[in-house]
């Protein structure tokens, strides 16, 4: 792989006599990896039944290699399931350092296209609030996407530059992440775009866009929180250089010790002037001595004693329980095992089930407020893809479970109406017991209610 001059040079003189290695890596292919969705199963479950061959990357204990050239877990129905989220190696390290405990509110600010978010959600069990936003309109589409394939029951979702959030959001998270827009050194063998668009002058406009990324996401975490900053470049100027700017303007944070884990390298202060104290302790991920393309992260603390926020956000107060549309009711009567609880809210035709203690969101571009539970039809109501995905089996009253490999799988993948029996209504279709959509049975046929624009063209891999 050819990349640009100057970069080289610029690596050369950083690395040194390492700088034969990281060379090298270059004409190696990629490491490729998926992290298993423990919202849905635990990774010892999946182990057991998957037809991969797998082994465990070492910082991320649900994530695990693929073999890139015989697998393909991206066409697998399980894939359309969300047992697993196709992510680079090194990017896992990001949520396990950030390590959201289940009840917090945390907020990942770049979020597309959401591997940071599904993992998080998934270290936070489901539970607490969990704002993913993404600025970019279509890149915040694909963002919630991701967020219902996964099946994440408490994530809202929004698309807005940080600094229409800050004001909104005053010492609010417990912990949030921002996952920088940057140079993308380290998806140079995944993305040739990246190779070909760096430039010096790249880095520079980089580093000034995520110092005011950060200084917004500054005044949204609460006193004693944590911020994880990451990139997937290895320029000081991104990354050791970003870090050290941002504690000169902000003395109330703080380089909190990175968990230590194999593989992870230090932060270098000597490649940045006048380096923060504490810069040991942010994490390098090389693509030379790890099998990953290469990451930054560094975790900062902000004071206990950093001032608080302003007055109280006021919550969403969502719909009271004995105003829940009544087809909303009698679908989940007849087609749930188990009622939903907690707080609905009705926008516009579209219910969602709200997540713990959401705050007002008027004003804001929200993409979803919360589990989006389905459509309120004249007299009737149509459930979510969305919510398929975000219940077990056991909690649909009716399943209809369409055995891997088989053509009743393909047929309804590809959209089809597929024979059915049972009762009469809503079945939760599942693929060899993992739910992937909704069918509706009537005169012994199921139609189909998989998304138009996830239905698949081709016959499912075994
Ligand atoms: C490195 S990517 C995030 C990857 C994501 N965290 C994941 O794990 O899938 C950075 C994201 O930041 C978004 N972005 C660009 N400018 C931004 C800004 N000013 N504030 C917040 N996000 C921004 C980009 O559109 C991009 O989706």
């Amino acid at each position: 792989m050819i990349v640009p001059a100057s970069f080289e040079s610029r690596m050369k003189d950083l690395l040194q006599d390492e700088y034969e290695a990281f060379r090298r890596s270059y004409e190696q292919p990629r490491a490729q990896a998926l992290r298993v969705n423990t919202l849905k199963l635990s990774a010892e479950d999946f182990l057991a039944v998957q037809p991969f061959r797998l082994e465990p990357v070492p910082w991320a204990p649900a994530g695990f290699y693929y073999d890139g050239e015989e697998d393909r877990p991206g066409r697998h129905p399980w894939h359309e399931a969300g047992l697993y989220y196709i992510q680079e190696p090194s990017a896992m390290a990001v949520a396990e350092l950030a390590a959201p405990q289940p009840g917090e509110r945390v907020l990942d600010l770049c979020a597309a296209p959401g591997g940071k978010t599904t993992h998080l959600a998934q270290l936070m069990r489901g539970e607490g609030l969990l704002v993913a936003n993404e600025p970019h309109p279509a890149r915040a589409k694909i963002l919630s996407q991701n967020v219902e394939r996964m099946g994440v029951p408490h994530a809202v979702v929004t698309s807005e530059l940080p600094d229409r959030l800050s004001p909104r959001f005053p010492a609010f998270f417990d912990r949030i992440v921002v996952d920088a827009p940057c140079s993308g050194e380290g998806m140079f063998r995944k993305d040739p775009d990246a190779c070909a668009q760096w430039s010096p002058d790249h880095v520079r406009l980089c580093a000034a866009r995520q110092e005011d990324i950060l200084r917004h996401a500054a005044l949204m975490l609460r006193p004693g929180g944590t911020l994880v900053y990451s990139t997937c470049t290895f320029a000081p100027e991104e990354n050791e250089g970003a870090i050290s700017r941002f504690l000169r303007e902000h003395p109330e944070f703080s380089v909190a010790a990175a968990q230590r884990q194999d593989g992870f390298g230090s932060g270098r202060p000597d490649w940045t002037a006048d380096p923060a104290p504490g810069l040991e302790h942010t994490v390098r991920i090389w693509p030379h001595r790890t099998r990953g393309e290469g990451h930054y992260a560094a975790v900062l603390r902000k004071a206990e004693e950093a001032p608080a926020g302003g007055a109280k956000l006021k919550l969403e107060t969502g719909l009271r329980r004995d105003k829940l549309p009544e087809p909303f009711l009698r679908f989940a009567e007849e087609s749930l095992a188990e009622q939903p609880q907690g707080r609905m809210l009705l926008f516009g035709d579209q219910l969602y089930a709200l997540p713990e203690g959401m705050p007002e969101l008027a004003g804001l571009k929200v993409l979803r407020p919360g589990l989006h539970l389905g459509t309120l039809k004249k007299n009737r109501f149509e459930p979510s893809h969305a919510l398929a995905l975000a219940l077990r089996p056991s909690q649909a009253r009716h399943a209809a479970d369409l055995p891997l490999g088989s053509a009743e799988l393909a047929a309804y993948l590809r959209g089809e109406a597929i024979a059915g029996g049972g009762a009469k209504g809503w079945q939760l279709v599942l693929a060899s017991g993992y739910p992937i959509g909704w069918g509706k049975l009537a005169d012994g046929q199921l139609k189909n209610h998989f998304p138009k624009g996830l239905r698949w063209t081709g016959v499912p891999a075994k």
